[in-house]
């Protein structure tokens, strides 16, 4: 009988750094997750958590150590052409095409909109929508396009509470079908036993404005 072997995880970050112009942003992150599994990143203004996301997105490479996916390096060309569809992605950009209706960019999936609150607005122009309706547009799409791993960045800005209880919903149900979600955020969400990573801040910090005014509180 064989030794019984660990799964391989479905994402593993080895030993991981990145550089921007010249700057180290991350130095040797571990992470390892297995399907059902999520990761919060945190962090301070400018820490590197967009930096981590879009990494894992492959926008940019590690300067160092290695990402695989099912064991193998997705910065190779023919690996990272199926790794990239695995992937839904949200970011501060929202890449909503302005002219369209808004179920024009779903692809029709009218179902996804009603679960996010937009059954009534399905035929507006996608201009029209405010900044958290754009918010509940974009998990509407995470659900109209089905792919295992959620890359989300500030998911939770702009939306009101039940757009974050939607959000957490949404979460919970992709990982529940062995979905993996990696989060980068300031604002609480609950994500139950998700691994979480606090970056640490890449500068010695100054004194700001908030540490001057707490001074003149003490005196
Ligand atoms: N395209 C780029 N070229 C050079 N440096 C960059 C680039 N993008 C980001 N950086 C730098 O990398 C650092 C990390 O930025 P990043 O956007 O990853 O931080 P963050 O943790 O997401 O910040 P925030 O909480 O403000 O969104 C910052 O110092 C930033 O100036």
């Amino acid at each position: 009988m064989s030794p019984w072997k660990p799964p391989t995880p479905r994402l593993l970050l080895k030993n991981v750094s990145c550089m921007r112009n010249a700057q180290q942003i991350l130095r040797h992150v571990n992470v390892s997750l297995h399907d059902g599994g999520a990761l919060v990143l945190t962090g301070t203004n400018g820490s590197g958590k967009s930096t981590f996301l879009r990494m894992l997105a492959g926008f940019s490479k590690p300067s160092a150590g290695e990402i695989l996916w099912n064991g193998h390096d997705i910065t190779q060309s023919g690996i990272f052409q199926q790794y990239k569809l695995q992937l839904n992605w949200i970011s501060l950009k929202d890449a909503i095409k302005e002219r369209f209706t808004v179920l024009d960019n779903i692809g029709k999936a009218q179902p996804a909109l009603e679960l996010m609150g937009l059954g009534r607005l399905v035929k507006e122009k996608s201009r029209m929508l405010s900044m958290g309706q754009r918010k509940r547009l974009q998990l509407a799409r995470l659900l109209a396009i089905d792919r295992p791993i959620w890359l989300l960045d500030e998911p939770s800005v702009a939306l009101d509470d039940e757009g974050v209880r939607l959000l957490e919903f949404v979460i919970g149900e992709h990982r529940k079908k062995g979905g993996i979600v990696i989060v980068a955020t300031h604002l609480p969400i609950e994500i139950e036993d998700a691994l979480i990573l606090r970056l640490p801040p890449r500068f010695p910090r100054k004194m700001t404005l908030i540490d001057m005014l707490d001074r003149a509180d003490i005196s």
